[in-house]
């Protein structure tokens, strides 16, 4: 393109170039306003340049040479006329450019403006050069400036468009890859954005996440729902607080996920910033400490009222076939129910099944269902939630979780009221359960060894006891013998015994004579095994010398009780019979039941126990 002489018309240029670069902005902005300056002031070549990261180079940002737009271009400063302008002068060479810089050969002339942006800092240049003179007008020089100064504000706006948009990318990343969960919802609790902590914690994708919403998340329990609305009351007072615990079911598998939350409203009030991090590792190991914590305490009560039940006794054939039944069925997850009567041994025989199963490593739970009032049976078993009802203050471990991987034995099982029969059944069945006021099932695996001294047919007969659960507890029936049927037990039994209560009574005995072992094997033991302890303990305490002696007076009961050959008690004369024990012990300790001297201890009943059966007896002191 042919270039004209140089007429430099103040105000044409101006009109030209603001009319030719006022709809521009950005990029072409730039590119317009070094096409128009060069159109309207017949200067053949213009550009802007910013500098480099070096400093000592420029690259172009619009290049406009004879007619087009040349293509981004980069120039070392050194030797150039820009040098001087990036320094911060104006430089105006309006003839002869390349006698003073040789590398411009062929460039007549010069004017170049530095772009500072509001701080006074270089951002690049502007500058017009050509063939022709470019004459000295002191009032182009203004003008010139005047863009100059619009083309650096335009630069250094499109320099904070950049890091604007480099700085929402990094927030961007920092919102998705941050390790702590961020989602924006809406007062509706719907989700607006999540990032990837929280959809890997959610069980969500990406997909899912415009419109669903957090609190149906959130499980129908009682408690579950509880918390939620002190998340809410939070957010609403906005207390900053440490955060609340709340429960959710991940989206993809309905498992239980456990978070601290934290909520605020965003200062546009338009959207919640939630954020949240997963807790479910560490509330399990609570709840598994929980219950590692009851079973110690239920541990410790068992201690106290330690027995030792390593030791079974007895080469009668009747206890040897018992004990071959028990070694089989150990190794089995069948229910067992063991019948028989009071004092026979029927604990000592669910034990020995536990520790000879593979669950021996696991707890044995004894829940003992005749010392339970009927009301609290259930929670009892199943546990309860918090305030499921009224007393019911804290979050209760049932037995049944207690038992977790082991055994739960349920002792006297004939008392338990019709009502949690049914219970009891369905969890059996289904093995799974609800706590007392909950809704979240709860699977287990616990074997259920069942015993009574009832006889159960009996009872389902009478209806006292359901026919379906009689026949689930009853998958492998045990008998335990009464101690009548095994009298050659008897002699190892006392030794047994004299070795156990001799020691901590301190009294050296070594035998029993002769006379006492044969009254011990003519009496009937209504009472049995227990009954029998109780009378060795109670001889050892009065023995004087090395050989014990049990005289007639020292065993108790009614004569028809001594009686080897009498037909086999009934449930009616048993009764009877237990009656008079209980009243004889109750009227050596005057009436007292607990504690050292008590009756219980001496019956070897715990006090519940013997209250229960004196009730069921008809045991009451004169005059009360
Ligand atoms: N074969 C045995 N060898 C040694 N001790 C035994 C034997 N059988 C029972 N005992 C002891 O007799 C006492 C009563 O036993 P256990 O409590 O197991 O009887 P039970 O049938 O469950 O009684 P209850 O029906 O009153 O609950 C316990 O102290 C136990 O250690």
């Amino acid at each position: 393109m042919a270039t004209q002489p140089v007429d430099l018309n103040e105000l044409s240029i101006l009109q030209a170039v603001v009319e030719g670069t006022v709809l521009a902005t950005g990029d072409d902005f730039l590119r317009s306003l070094v096409r128009n300056l060069c159109l309207a002031t017949g200067v053949a070549n213009g550009f802007i340049a910013e500098f480099t990261e070096a400093k000592t180079r420029v690259r172009s940002l619009a290049f406009w040479a004879d007619g087009e737009f040349l293509p981004q271009q980069e120039w070392e400063l050194s030797g150039t006329p820009c040098e001087d302008v990036l320094r911060g002068n104006l430089c105006h060479y309006p003839s002869e450019l390349s006698k003073k810089f040789p590398h411009e050969e062929g460039v007549e002339s010069y004017l170049g403006v530095p772009l500072q942006d509001s701080e006074g800092q270089i951002l690049g240049h502007l500058a017009l050069f050509g063939q022709q003179p470019m004459p000295e007008q002191p009032r182009l020089l203004y003008t010139f400036k005047i863009f100059a100064a619009r083309a650096a504000a335009e630069l250094n706006r499109l320099r904070m468009e950049t890091q604007l948009r480099l700085s929402e990318k990094r927030y961007r990343e920092l919102f998705d890859e941050a390790p702590i969960a961020y989602v924006h919802e809406d007062r509706d609790s719907r989700f607006l954005q999540a990032n990837q902590a929280a959809l890997r914690i959610l069980g969500i994708s990406p997909e899912q996440v415009p419109g669903i919403r957090g609190i149906s998340l959130v499980p129908d329990t009682p408690d579950a729902q509880a918390r939620l609305r002190a998340a809410f009351a939070c957010v609403e007072k906005g207390t900053d607080s440490a955060g609340v615990v709340l429960e959710l079911r991940r989206k993809d598998n309905g498992r239980p996920v456990w978070i601290q939350w934290w909520s605020k409203t965003d200062p546009s009030g338009q959207f919640m910033r939630t954020l949240f991090i997963d807790i479910t590792e560490r509330v399990l190991m609570e709840q598994a400490q929980a219950r590692l914590q009851a079973q110690n305490l239920y541990l410790q009560e068992e201690i106290k009222s330690a027995h030792n039940f390593d030791e079974i006794v007895g080469r009668s054939p009747a206890l040897r076939s018992l004990l071959n039944q028990v070694q089989r069925v150990a190794q089995t997850d069948a229910s067992v129910l063991i019948q028989g009567e009071s004092g026979t041994g029927k604990e000592l025989i669910a034990r020995a099944i536990h520790s000879a199963s593979k669950r021996k490593n696991q707890p044995l739970i004894k829940v003992n269902c005749a010392a339970l009032p009927s009301n609290l049976i259930e929670s009892e078993l199943f546990g309860h939630e918090k305030g499921a009802f009224t007393g019911a203050v804290n979050k209760r471990i049932g037995r049944f979780e207690l038992a977790e991987g082991g055994t739960l034995f349920l002792d006297e099982i004939g008392e338990i009221p019709l009502d949690m029969q049914v219970k009891l059944l369905r969890v059996i069945q289904e093995r799974e359960f609800e706590r007392v006021g909950g809704q979240t099932s709860i699977k287990m695996n616990v074997r259920v060894i069942t015993a009574t001294n009832r006889n159960l047919l009996h009872e389902v007969e009478a209806k006292n006891f359901r026919e379906d659960l009689f026949y689930r507890l009853n998958v492998f029936p045990l008998t335990t013998p009464p101690l009548r049927e095994r009298l050659e037990d008897i002699p190892l039994l006392v030794d047994f015994l004299l070795g156990k209560f001799a020691p901590k009574i301190g009294k050296k005995i070594t035998s029993v004579s002769l006379g006492s072992m044969r009254r011990l094997q003519q009496y009937r033991w209504p009472g049995n095994i227990r009954e029998l302890e109780n009378v060795i303990e109670r001889a050892v305490i009065l023995a004087d010398g090395a050989v014990l002696e049990i005289g007639a007076d020292q065993l108790p009961g009614s004569s028809d009780a001594r009686h080897p050959d009498s037909p086999q008690t009934n449930d009616a004369s048993l009764d009877t019979i237990t009656r008079e024990h209980i009243l004889s012990v109750l009227e050596q300790t005057r009436w007292v039941i607990e504690g050292s001297k008590g009756a219980a201890r001496r019956l070897n009943l715990k006090p519940s126990t013997l209250r229960y059966r004196m009730q069921k007896l008809g045991i009451a002191k004169t005059g009360q």
